[in-house]
């Protein structure tokens, strides 16, 4: 079962309100496809969106790479040699995390459609759903209490507060949609690294006195900034969580070595897919280190991907940010996981299960 053909297409989903964070504020979802096809007829699915401000990948870097580099490094291998097509996708270039995350995502769903079985049986075996919560984009006070009580009435019991704008606005923000939505639902915080140490101590020492609670806060302060996020992690109640500050696995170990963070937000198009994705969840459960499963505002296909990492790492993984695919107006992938509002319903058919992707402009 060799890798033959390699297609590539481009698929843009409008969102139903603009995604607005610290870092960038867009209104569709508009990723790289990856399709590749074994001598079989077998065609897996992979997908990467340029989230240019995080990874540094844009929709022509991450072309390129997969074209120019990774393609040819894999091109003819055997499925079965699924360790050493991770190995060759990971040295065919450096960086371009986004490119190798696709390329591999569909090599993991040709693989576990050879097993016959669902991906996250194919890692082990896992929760056949999960929950997630959903994001609450940063704009004016009373646009966010709206948007909140608007994702309440539609049964989230978690939501993910964008802020990092500006440190007294994002204060009352928080303060707005607390009292609007009670004590009942679970407050996530993402500055998007748009705090410093200093501000980020002083504000939540400070809200959490005013009775406050916050499950977590996601990157506080600038992702190179280590020092500042282990001072925020040892100086403030709420639990800190590292996410552009933990790209690779190198990367997430220091964290859990030096106590540099609470948690941990993996996303395949950080850590360059799922075989390091899984090596971050394992070395995380070896610190006892939670994580979060998380994704870029991205397409279904590469959700639906990151859900079955997060179902097999679901002793370790126990908090999910997998919304991007209820962000949008409607999803393009016909078959595979199911996305209903906070319900995540993982296929029980061989790989990822897509059977068709409507919309898809090849290349
Ligand atoms: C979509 C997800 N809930 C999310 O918020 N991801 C962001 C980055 C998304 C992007 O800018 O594409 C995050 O966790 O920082
Ligand atoms: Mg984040």
């Amino acid at each position: 079962m060799k890798l033959k053909n390699l297609r590539l297409g481009q698929l843009k989903v409008p969102l139903v309100t603009p995604f607005k964070t610290a870092l960038r504020s867009v209104d569709h979802v508009h990723d790289v496809i990856v399709e590749i096809e074994l001598d079989n007829g077998m065609v897996g699915y992979g997908s990467a969106p340029a989230t240019a401000v995080i990874t540094g990948d844009t929709h022509g870097s991450i072309l390129c790479a997969v074209k120019d580099f990774i393609w040819p490094a894999i091109a003819n291998m055997d499925i079965w040699q699924l360790n050493s097509i991770c190995e060759r996708i990971a040295r065919s270039m450096v960086h371009n995390s986004s490119a190798k995350a696709a390329v591999e995502m569909a090599i993991y769903d040709l693989w576990a459609q050879a097993l016959g079985v669902p991906l996250y049986q194919a890692l082990g075996g896992g929760l056949s759903q999960l929950k997630t919560d959903i994001t609450i984009s940063v704009n004016e006070p009373a646009v966010m209490v709206a948007d909140a009580q608007k994702a309440v009435a539609q049964g989230y019991d978690t939501l993910k507060l964008k802020v990092g704008k500006d440190l007294q606005q994002d204060i009352e923000r928080i303060r707005a949609i607390a009292a609007a939505v009670g004590d009942d639902i679970q407050l996530r915080l993402d500055a998007n690294q748009g705090w410093t140490a200093k501000q980020c101590i002083s504000a939540l020492n400070a809200m959490e006195n005013a009775g406050l609670t916050f499950e977590l806060v996601e990157q506080p302060v600038a992702s190179d900034d280590l020092v500042g996020l282990k001072a925020c992690t040892e100086q403030s109640t709420a639990a800190i969580m590292a996410d552009e500050s933990a790209f690779s696995v190198s990367q997430s170990l220091a964290l859990m070595a030096n106590n540099g963070c609470d948690i941990i937000n993996i996303k395949l198009m950080k850590s360059a897919g799922i075989f390091n994705a899984l090596t971050i969840a394992d070395s995380a459960g070896a610190y006892r280190m939670p994580c979060m499963m998380g994704c870029m505002l991205e397409s279904s296909i590469g959700v639906a991907a990151a859900a079955h990492v997060a179902s097999a790492r679901h002793k370790i993984i126990g908090k999910i940010d997998l919304d991007a695919a209820a962000l949008c107006q409607y999803d393009p992938v016909e078959g595979g996981v199911q996305f209903n509002h906070s319900d995540i319903i993982l296929n029980q058919t061989p790989g990822l299960g897509i059977r068709k992707i409507e919309t898809i402009t090849y290349l």
